[in-house]
């Protein structure tokens, strides 16, 4: 279970969202919406634990989250059955066995492309594989941030299946999107836990 109280996150150390909070049952998902810059990223990216949380808290077991956003970070000189190896080896999960590979790549129809070279993908095949990774590192509380970004629409539905089993498998999931992912989930409107105007942050990344 995932239990959200009174959070406040921000960037920069400038407040973005206040008082959000909710709880997420295993088994079930929450779609974040709200419009550009409201702070959906910003928001997923400190329940990950990737950001500072300014007050409130985020309680979710321990060892159980995994941040899955744009930027797919694929291996461009492993191919695509070395990076799922990579990704279970460093979450250290049971997908170093074959089988959960061999369902991955299955999952998001990967299995004519698995000798290929990471660097040698599409945008969309990058993302298949991006989104492969989590069905190899047995995280069970997802953060994920527009994850149908490039795909086709089989390549959603193949997503949206993937996920219903993640949540039958007694998993949980919190997700930003702007499309309908025909996912059966509660949406929440970020609009309203507004706390300050755009202009006013400094930035926490060491590079732009
Ligand atoms: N590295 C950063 N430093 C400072 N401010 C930032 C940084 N990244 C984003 N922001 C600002 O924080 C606010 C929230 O951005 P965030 O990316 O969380 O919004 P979002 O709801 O995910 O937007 P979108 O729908 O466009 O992806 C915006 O005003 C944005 O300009």
């Amino acid at each position: 279970m995932l239990q959200v109280t009174n959070l406040t996150c921000g960037r920069g150390g400038v407040p973005v969202l206040s008082g959000v909070g909710f709880t997420v049952a295993a088994g079930e998902a929450l779609i974040l919406r709200g419009p550009n810059g409201i702070g959906k990223t910003t928001l997923l990216r400190t329940l990950a634990g990737l950001q500072p949380v300014l007050a409130g808290t985020v309680a979710f077991p321990e060892e159980q989250g995994a941040y899955a956003s744009h930027a797919d970070g694929i291996k461009s000189a492993l191919t695509i059955r070395e990076n799922l190896q990579f990704w279970a080896d460093i979450y250290g999960g049971g997908g170093s066995g074959s089988t959960l590979r061999e369902t991955a790549l299955a999952a998001f129809d990967l299995l004519d492309l698995q000798h290929r070279m990471g660097g040698t993908l599409s945008a969309g095949q990058k993302r298949r594989l991006g989104l492969a990774r989590l069905a190899v590192i047995e995280r069970k509380v997802l953060f994920l941030d527009e994850p149908t970004v490039s795909l086709d629409g089989f390549s959603v539905k193949l997503f949206a299946e993937w996920l219903r089993g993640h949540l039958a498998d007694g998993g949980l999931a919190v997700i930003t999107t702007h499309i309908d992912l025909g996912i059966d989930a509660p949406e929440l409107d970020l609009t309203p836990y507004q706390a300050a105007p755009d202009q006013r942050g400094g930035s926490d990344e060491a590079f732009l």
